[in-house]
């Protein structure tokens, strides 16, 4: 069977998507179409989805019967709607980070998932499906004993004018907060940030970089650097301290070469090449649970935690305290 995807969202990875469905994954295919800027869905139309129908509206792609199972991949503050439109309808959807730009609307997708009474949502936290995080994963739980602190980082080579302070938690940190939960198996209980000095190549809206403190409900202590125009690179860092030894996320493969007196390796620059294997395996497997109707991989629980602790985040930014996290009690279905 082939599984009949429509894309809500044709920017930038909305297109990156679309073509990995269809030049690299196996039995799912892009069928329909829509962006808010109708010249953006025909551009994705034109390169690598030719067959595909441009909606009017994203109600009407995710309402279309030759629609099995719909990508939201548009702006973060339109995710919500279209994701509780998929639920309604009853059709599999995965839903790029952020799953809502508020706690609240977050919570209104769990709230619908959880009486439509099964797993609709996967949220795109796509470090779930890569190799060497998850080889850091199982070293974890077979060597390490019990975990104590994480030392990380996450570095962007430089950021667009439009990106404030807070998109550091919203934007970029989000991906470490779902990365850090789902290695530890826990929750967080409280946030700090901290601002070292300025670097002199960020512009005036953004305080770069930043160190994110986090304590979790068993006690692990993290500490993360957030630097997102560092200049040299796209480069992510997570190294796990446990009461038997430590370990590192593995580097990204790179050839080591030998020249005029140097030994170097390169760096990679964006994300997209970095977890490109990564988005291609949460595809895959989104695609892949569409006929049994319900969808595995991050949960809207997931994406709604991701919320709350990123919100707590914003939060410590703007006071510079130690801010309290509270969650709520899970609902049954994500158990
Ligand atoms: N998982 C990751 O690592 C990762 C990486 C990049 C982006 N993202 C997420 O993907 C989403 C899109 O990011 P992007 O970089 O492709 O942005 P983008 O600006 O390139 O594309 C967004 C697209 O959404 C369209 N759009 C805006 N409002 C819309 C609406 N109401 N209905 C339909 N389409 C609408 C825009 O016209 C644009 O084409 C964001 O939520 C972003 O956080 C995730
Ligand atoms: O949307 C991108 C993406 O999520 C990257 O993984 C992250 O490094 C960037 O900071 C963010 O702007």
């Amino acid at each position: 069977m082939t599984v009949k995807l429509g894309v809500i969202g044709t920017g930038m990875i909305g297109t990156d998507h679309t073509r990995r469905i269809q030049e690299v994954l196996t039995g799912a295919e892009v069928v329909a179409l829509y962006d808010y800027l109708p010249e953006n869905a025909a551009k994705l139309q034109a390169a690598h989805a030719p067959g595909a129908k441009i909606h009017e509206t994203g109600e009407a792609l995710i309402a279309a019967d030759e629609v099995d199972a719909v990508l939201v991949c548009s702006t973060g503050s339109t995710h919500e709607s279209y994701v509780l439109g998929a639920i309604e309808a009853g059709k599999p959807v995965f839903c790029e980070k952020p799953l809502a730009t508020t706690a609240e609307g977050a919570k209104r997708i769990v709230d619908a998932e959880s009486a439509a009474g099964r797993r609709l949502v996967q949220v795109g936290f796509m470090r779930r499906f890569d190799q060497g995080y998850n080889m850091l994963k199982a070293t974890m739980e077979s060597d390490l004993g019990t975990p104590l602190m994480i030392h990380a980082c996450h570095r962007n080579a430089a950021v667009p004018e439009h990106y404030v302070t807070p998109m550091a938690i919203h934007d970029t940190f989000i991906h470490e907060i779902d990365t850090f939960r789902w290695l530890l198996d826990d929750d967080f209980v409280s946030a700090q940030v901290i601002f070292p000095r300025k670097t002199r190549h960020a512009h005036d809206k953004v305080a770069d970089p930043q160190i994110v403190l986090l304590e979790t409900s068993k006690g692990v202590r993290i500490d993360c650097e957030i630097f997102v125009n560092c200049r040299y690179g796209y480069d992510i860092q997570c190294q796990v301290v446990g009461e038997e030894g430590v370990a590192d996320l593995p580097e990204p493969m790179a050839v080591a070469t030998r020249r005029e007196a140097r030994l170097s390796q390169p760096i990679l620059t964006d994300w997209k090449s970095r977890f490109m294997a990564a988005f291609d395996a949460e595809l895959q497997d989104f695609a892949d649970r569409v006929p049994s109707g319900h969808v595995g991989g991050p949960s809207a629980w997931d994406g709604y935690v991701a919320a709350i602790s990123s919100d707590a985040c914003v939060t410590a930014q703007e006071t510079g305290a130690i801010v309290d996290i509270a969650l709520p009690d899970r609902p049954a279905l994500y158990d």
